[in-house]
């Protein structure tokens, strides 16, 4: 018969493999706005990348995160800024997590590491075409890898034949929307899921799709 403890513990290993969900690409107040209403575990900005769409300057994005719902963990996203960037808003507690969505090396994360120190998760984003890129992903120092269809934002799935087996816990990203997030889920077990142009209309984000995305991966979970 369980005791106590071991109930706390089948209670504590439950909630750890509960996939969590990032909802990335917000720009606007009224997004803001949604996100607390839907409580993703995570929100995602793409910070100073002026070819996206989606791009805040730094400016905003600490307008934004401050109206963030404390639960809701705020991702920065970059695309090859120079490490100063994100670590100034790392430091500035502006974001939480960083994610780098370019061509960041190791030794980019290594001189992001030291000026963060250990609390700042790093997120390293891959584009899975082949299976090298999933060797380069397992062996990346980074806290997380996010296993992409192709240069952040595209809205396309990737061959997910290639991330069975993958054995990392990692953020499953492109293309999935509230049609595909349970197969995902039950095929792949990523540690999290991360959504954004499935949740738009007309470039902007959806408040009804962000709730039932949220509300699906929370349902998932209870049926577990
Ligand atoms: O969204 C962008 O425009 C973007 C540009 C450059 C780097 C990353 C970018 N987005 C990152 C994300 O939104 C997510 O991590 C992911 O790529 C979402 O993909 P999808 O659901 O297919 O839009």
């Amino acid at each position: 018969m369980s005791n106590l403890c071991d109930l706390r513990q089948d209670a504590q290993r439950l909630a750890e493999q509960n996939t969590r969900i990032k909802v990335c690409g917000l720009k606007r107040p009224e997004d803001i706005e949604w996100v607390n209403l839907a409580k993703p575990d995570f929100c995602g900005f793409i910070v100073e990348f002026p070819r996206s769409s989606r791009c805040v300057s730094r400016e905003l994005l600490a307008e934004l995160t401050a109206q963030l719902d404390p639960e809701i963990i705020p991702v920065g996203v970059f695309v090859n800024a120079p490490v100063k960037l994100p670590a100034e808003l790392a430091e500035s507690g502006v974001i939480r997590a960083i994610q780098l969505h370019g061509q960041e090396d190791e030794e980019y994360i290594r001189r992001l590491r030291k000026l963060i120190g250990g609390d700042i998760p790093v997120i390293q984003a891959f584009s899975v075409q082949t299976a090298e890129d999933l060797q380069r992903a397992a062996e990346s120092s980074a806290d997380y890898v996010l296993l992409d269809q192709g240069s952040g934002g595209t809205g396309k799935t990737f061959d997910w034949s290639l991330a069975e087996g993958f054995t990392r816990p990692f953020l499953l990203a492109g293309g999935l929307g509230t049609d595909n997030l349970a197969e995902a889920i039950e095929r792949l077990s990523p540690w999290a899921v991360d959504l954004s142009s499935s949740l738009e209309i007309g470039g902007l984000k959806d408040r009804d799709k962000i709730i039932e995305a949220v509300n699906i991966v929370r349902s998932f979970e209870q049926l577990k």
